[in-house]
């Protein structure tokens, strides 16, 4: 198991290209935000923001467009059981992700089928939360193998069928094998498997444990895949990055609140990025 080094996300955080535009740092689109978890969705966006996406879009339940409007004014707003504005968020984005706040109803169900059956092999799709536990409870995977799974140790155990006690690194890596794309198994040493290497988390603690700390660490992944490719090493610094927020806002604070931790993504990819090549 190879282990993530602040070194590695200071190769992946580099400089931002003068010549650029927003539209050179990924187009990012957020599938989530069920009547009675719209704070998921909003966190996510707010992270992707934050994290340096150029442009990010949230598909969500229409009560909660002000609600995004206010906190983000950044991002757009699209209603997730509109299957036009849906389909064509879908076409343009870079880097989609679903299942923050997503819940398991059958709109739920309907907007994750929609996005699984339009995703193409230029984009990447971060699979989360309740959409999690949809593909397992309904045997749905994507067809294509830029895929980001993003479990607890709970969805884990519903996707891959180890139970928490038997989540040996040993035996993730055998069942993340059976999936397309990467597999990121979050708990207090959150392990990373690729297709064909093995990461550890070395940094974070229980200061990310409340909720939405994963909502936003979807839109910190979502971002840098969108801004820096999406090699395993981007994930692994998106991954560490997160904690690495948290646990200097831990050296103060005794949460790391998900809104704490966005606040201070700039400043910290700042510090990456300033760091010699
Ligand atoms: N502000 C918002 O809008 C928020 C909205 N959210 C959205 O809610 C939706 C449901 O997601 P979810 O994670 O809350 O519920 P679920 O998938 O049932 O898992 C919980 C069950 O698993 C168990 N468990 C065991 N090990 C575990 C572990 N390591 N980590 C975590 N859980 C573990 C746990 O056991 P227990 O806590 O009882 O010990 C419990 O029985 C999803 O769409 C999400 O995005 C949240 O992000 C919060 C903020
Ligand atoms: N004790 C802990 N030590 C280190 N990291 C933690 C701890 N508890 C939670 N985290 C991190 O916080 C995030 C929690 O994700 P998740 O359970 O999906 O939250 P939510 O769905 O509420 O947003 C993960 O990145 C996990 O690794
Ligand atoms: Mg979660």
């Amino acid at each position: 198991m190879n282990t993530i080094t602040f070194d590695l996300a200071a190769k992946v955080v580099r400089p931002r290209p003068a010549i650029s535009h927003k539209g050179t740092f990924g187009r990012v689109l957020i599938i989530g935000g069920a009547p009675q978890y719209g704070g998921a969705a909003i966190l996510s966006a707010s992270a992707a923001v934050y994290a340096g996406a150029g442009l990010v879009t949230v598909a969500l339940a229409a009560t909660h467009h002000a609600a995004l409007r206010t906190r983000l004014p950044e991002a757009m707003a699209i209603t997730w059981t509109d299957d036009d504005d849906v389909s064509d968020a879908l076409r343009a984005a870079d880097v989609i992700v679903i299942g923050p706040g997503l819940g398991v109803d059958a709109a739920a169900l309907a907007v994750l089928r929609q996005t699984l059956a339009a995703v193409n092999a230029q984009q990447t799709l971060i699979i989360d939360g309740s959409a999690i536990t949809l593909c397992a409870s309904q045997h749905l995977t994507p067809a294509h193998a830029n895929v980001v799974w993003t479990p607890h140790q709970m969805e884990w155990q519903r996707l891959s069928g180890l139970a928490i006690a038997d989540q040996t690194p040993a035996a993730n890596q055998a069942a993340a094998a059976e999936l397309p794309g990467t597999v990121i198994v979050k708990q207090h040493r959150t392990e990373i498997f690729t297709p064909t290497a093995a990461f550890v988390n070395p940094i974070g603690g229980p200061e990310l444990a409340t909720g939405g700390s994963g909502d936003t660490l979807t839109g910190i992944l979502a971002a840098f895949i969108g801004q820096f490719s999406a090699s395993a090493e981007t994930i692994c610094a998106a991954v560490y990055t997160h904690s690495a927020v948290a646990a200097a806002i831990a050296k103060t604070q005794y949460v790391a609140l998900p809104t704490a931790v966005i606040a201070a993504l700039p400043g910290y990819m700042r510090q990456l990025a300033n760091q010699p090549n």
